[in-house]
């Protein structure tokens, strides 16, 4: 298989970059994995970039794409490896665990609005206490029932991996003051989680990161 020469431009940090890295890896498609600073993004691609964020995705040096989960999806059609199924329902259900881990991490980042630090606090303990438990209890019930128990990655179990080694873990949980394991208590997401760790592309780029 042949495929334009790509070149992915994110911060250097996990967060909506990394279910893209590993898309392209587990297909074996060659990427360009741009890591720019802030101060080189504001200064030198804000302006140009589709909705002046990153990340975005340079295709054979012209075409560039923009919105991280478009750009996923996009990954998970073209390769060998159909991340994003081809069957509606699959396909959807793949969505919806998208769209629920990233209502996790929108209300992990919400706490940032609170600039008087003590209602930061409180923002932060109903969400610890709360939100989070519901949250990631819905997201096990959800696989349990719809997530297929084979080997078959979509791009939605990489959300949920992204959700566990990224996000939650790295700065989601530090800031609620869960301990960094918190998801090792829901069974189904764990399952997901080993899944996608255990490809052997994955397991070759964490290797490498
Ligand atoms: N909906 C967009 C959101 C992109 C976004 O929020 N990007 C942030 C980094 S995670 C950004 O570029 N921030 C810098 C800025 O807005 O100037 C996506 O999913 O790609």
């Amino acid at each position: 298989m042949t495929f334009p020469k790509f070149k992915l431009t994110y911060w250097d940090a996990k967060i909506r970059a990394e279910p893209i890295r590993l898309a392209f890896a587990i297909n074996g498609i060659p990427f360009e994995d741009e890591r720019v600073s802030r101060e080189h993004f504001a200064a030198e691609l804000k302006q140009s970039a589709p909705f002046g964020q990153v990340p975005i995705l340079t295709v054979d040096d012209k075409l560039v794409l923009a919105q991280s989960t478009a750009i996923l999806r996009y990954v998970g059609k073209i390769g060998p490896v159909k991340l994003y199924p081809e069957d509606p329902i699959k396909a959807i259900i793949a969505d919806q665990l998208i769209s629920h881990v990233q209502d996790i991490e929108s209300a992990l980042g919400a706490a940032f609005v609170f600039t008087d630090l003590q209602q930061r606090d409180a923002y932060r303990a109903n969400l610890t206490a709360n939100v989070l438990p519901t949250r990631l209890k819905q997201l096990d019930e959800f696989i349990a029932q719809h997530v297929s128990q084979s080997d078959e990655i979509t791009i939605g179990d990489l959300y949920v991996y992204q959700l566990n080694t990224g996000f939650l873990t790295t700065t989601g949980f530090a800031f609620t003051g869960q301990p960094k394991n918190s998801v090792a208590g829901f069974e189904h997401i764990q399952k997901v989680v080993e899944k996608v760790k255990s490809h052997p592309a994955v397991a070759e780029w964490e290797a490498r990161h």
